[in-house]
C-alpha cells in the first residue's frame, strides 16, 4: 500500500525517525509549578511499536505533545524526520502534523456530521489530494480496518471500537512516517482494545510507521518493540516487553 519500505526490521540501526535530547516541560498554574518531563531523551526508528508507559500524571501526554508540535519544550529539542520541531513556527508545524504525523486520541476525534469515509477523507482534502484518488485511499484504509461494510455511517452510528478504527485510518491517510496515539485504547473494553492494538500492529509491520503509543493497558505494553517508562516526568527504558514478567 505504501511505497516506503515495509521490510525495515523494528529496532534498525540507521537514521532515527524521532529524536529527544534532553527535553524539560514544565507547567505553572498561579505561583505552582509542575514539572511534567525532566531532561527526557530518547530516539525512534523507522517501523518500532514503542509504548509509553507511566502513572496517570507521570508525564506521557506532555511528551507525546511535544513530539506532535502540540506544545514547545522549555528546554532541550525535538527531531521529528529531520526537521526541528521544537524550533518550528506555526506554519512548519501546520505542515508537520499534517504531511508527517498521523494522531490518534483516546476519545476518537471524529467529526460527527461527516460519515466514516468523510472522516477518512478530511486530511486528504487538506492536501488537495484528487477526489478519485481520495476516495480510492479511503476504500483502502477503511478495509484494512474492516470497516468496508460501514464507509457511510456516521459515528454514532459506530461501536466505540468502530469509532476508534475509523480514527486510525484517518490518522493513516496521508501516509505519515510516525504514528503517535495517545491512550488509544483507553475507551474500550479489553477485546475491542486488543483488537485496536493488533490493528496498530500490523500497521506499523506493514507501512513501515513508526508508533509512539502511551497507554496504561498490558496488552497493548506486551506487542510493543521497546516500552519506555515514565516516572514524575523521568524517562527510562523498560526493555523488551517479552523479556518482563507480567504485572497484569
Ligand atoms: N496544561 C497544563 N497545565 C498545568 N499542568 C499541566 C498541564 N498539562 C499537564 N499538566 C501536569 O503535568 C503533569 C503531566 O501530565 P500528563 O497529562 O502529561 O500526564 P499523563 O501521564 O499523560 O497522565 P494520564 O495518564 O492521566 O493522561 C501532571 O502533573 C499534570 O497535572
Amino acid at each position: 500500500m505504501s511505497d516506503r519500505d515495509a521490510s525495515v526490521a523494528p529496532g534498525r540501526p540507521g537514521e532515527p525517525l524521532v529524536v529527544v535530547e534532553r527535553v524539560g516541560k514544565a507547567y505553572r498554574t498561579g505561583p505552582k509549578k509542575v514539572v511534567a518531563l525532566r531532561e527526557v531523551s530518547f530516539e525512534a526508528y523507522p517501523g518500532e511499536l514503542i509504548a509509553v508507559r507511566g502513572r496517570s500524571g507521570s508525564g506521557k501526554t506532555t511528551l507525546l505533545n511535544q513530539i506532535g508540535g502540540l506544545d514547545r519544550p522549555d528546554t532541550g529539542r525535538v527531531t521529528v524526520a529531520g526537521r526541528v520541531v521544537s524550533e518550528l513556527p506555526e506554519a512548519g508545524l501546520l505542515e508537520l502534523r499534517r504531511d508527517v504525523i498521523g494522531f490518534v486520541f483516546q476519545s476518537f476525534g471524529l467529526i460527527p456530521v461527516l460519515s466514516a469515509a468523510e472522516n477518512v477523507g478530511v486530511p486528504m482534502r487538506l492536501l488537495r489530494t484528487p477526489a478519485a484518488e481520495r476516495e480510492e485511499r479511503t476504500r483502502v484504509l477503511l478495509s484494512m480496518v474492516g470497516l468496508d461494510q460501514h464507509m457511510n455511517q456516521r459515528p454514532y452510528e459506530l461501536s466505540g471500537g468502530q469509532r476508534q478504527r475509523v480514527a486510525v485510518a484517518r490518522a493513516l491517510a496521508n501516509r505519515p512516517r510516525l504514528l503517535i496515539a495517545d491512550e488509544p485504547t483507553g475507551q474500550l473494553d479489553s477485546q475491542t482494545g486488543r483488537q485496536i492494538m493488533e490493528l496498530l500492529h500490523a500497521v506499523v509491520r506493514g507501512e513501515g510507521v513508526t508508533a509512539l503509543v502511551a497507554t496504561h493497558d498490558p496488552l497493548l505494553i506486551a506487542v510493543a518493540d521497546r516500552v519506555l517508562e515514565l516516572h514524575d516526568g523521568t524517562l527510562t527504558e523498560a526493555g523488551s516487553p517479552a523479556a518482563e514478567t507480567p504485572t497484569a
